[in-house]
């Protein structure tokens, strides 16, 4: 189990629900991943008329924890209006902030990202930061009270996959709340190498949504987490650099 401030969650796949080609495909694609997290930009919502046709329509919001995230501020001061809108309007207490300190490559500004999480911790909300794959900062996000925090795997949207597991893995051995991988996930195979290292779970989007076949992919991503959670969990075997064969003949008789 997950546990994220109050909230326990079984799955480990948080997904975001931008992107899909459309609503029908969205619809599916979250039911085959299993997820229990959905996250959104507040920002794309209509708060003074929830009820107007919105991309989340199809999706039984009853039914998941809703992670609203602060896509679009560029300064901690926009963060919190934005995190302050989504609890004004009942959507969750829980909020993603991401505060995106360069257009190009959409990597996080790190002292906003800080400010931002602390006045929230603050306010009650269940603050769960984007940062960068920085260890330091991901101490001091802790230290103003971050719930979970989120490295990213490498930039929004490039499915690149883990471009510094190194640096996720220093953030992972001392973090004392969960580490959720974010963003750059590509296929598979990097959401089972962020949770074989030891993250707590995976935030994607891009990957599933921009698929060939979203649904399927959601169910390989599901898979992929749970592969590389059980992985984490068995302790895999240290690396040689020579062989050492699979059936040892010591102690055979000829
Ligand atoms: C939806 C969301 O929160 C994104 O900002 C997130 O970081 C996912 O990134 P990918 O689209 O690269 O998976």
């Amino acid at each position: 189990m997950l546990k994220i401030g109050n909230h326990v969650f079984k799955s480990r796949l948080f997904l975001g629900t931008g992107k899909f080609p459309d609503l029908e495909v969205q619809q599916q694609a979250v039911e085959a991943s299993g997820t229990e997290v959905l996250t959104f930009a507040v920002r794309r919502l209509n708060l003074e008329n929830p009820d107007a046709p919105n991309f989340l329509e199809r999706l039984d919001l009853k039914k998941f924890t809703l992670l609203p995230n602060t896509a679009g501020a560029a300064t901690a001061e926009e963060a919190v209006r934005i995190a302050r809108l989504a609890k004004a309007s009942g959507l969750c207490d829980m909020i993603k902030v991401e505060v995106i300190g360069d257009s190009r490559t959409l990597l996080p500004d790190p002292i906003e990202t800080l400010k931002a999480t602390e006045i929230l911790v603050r306010e009650g909300f269940t603050v769960l930061p984007y940062t960068s794959d920085d260890p330091i900062l991901a101490r001091h996000l802790q230290e103003v009270g971050a719930h979970a925090v989120m490295p990213g795997a490498s930039p929004i949207g490039s499915g690149l996959g883990l471009l510094n597991p190194h640096y996720i893995k220093f953030i992972i051995e001392e973090a004392k709340v969960p580490v959720i991988v974010d963003a750059g996930v590509g296929s598979p195979a990097d959401a089972a190498a962020a949770m074989e290292l030891g993250a707590d779970g995976v935030l994607l989007n891009t990957a599933v949504a921009g698929a060939k076949d979203p649904v399927l992919m959601a169910e390989a991503m599901k898979l992929a987490i749970e592969a590389g959670r059980k992985g984490y969990l068995a302790g895999r075997i240290a690396k040689k650099r020579y062989a050492s064969a699979s059936s040892p003949l010591e102690g055979m008789v000829d």
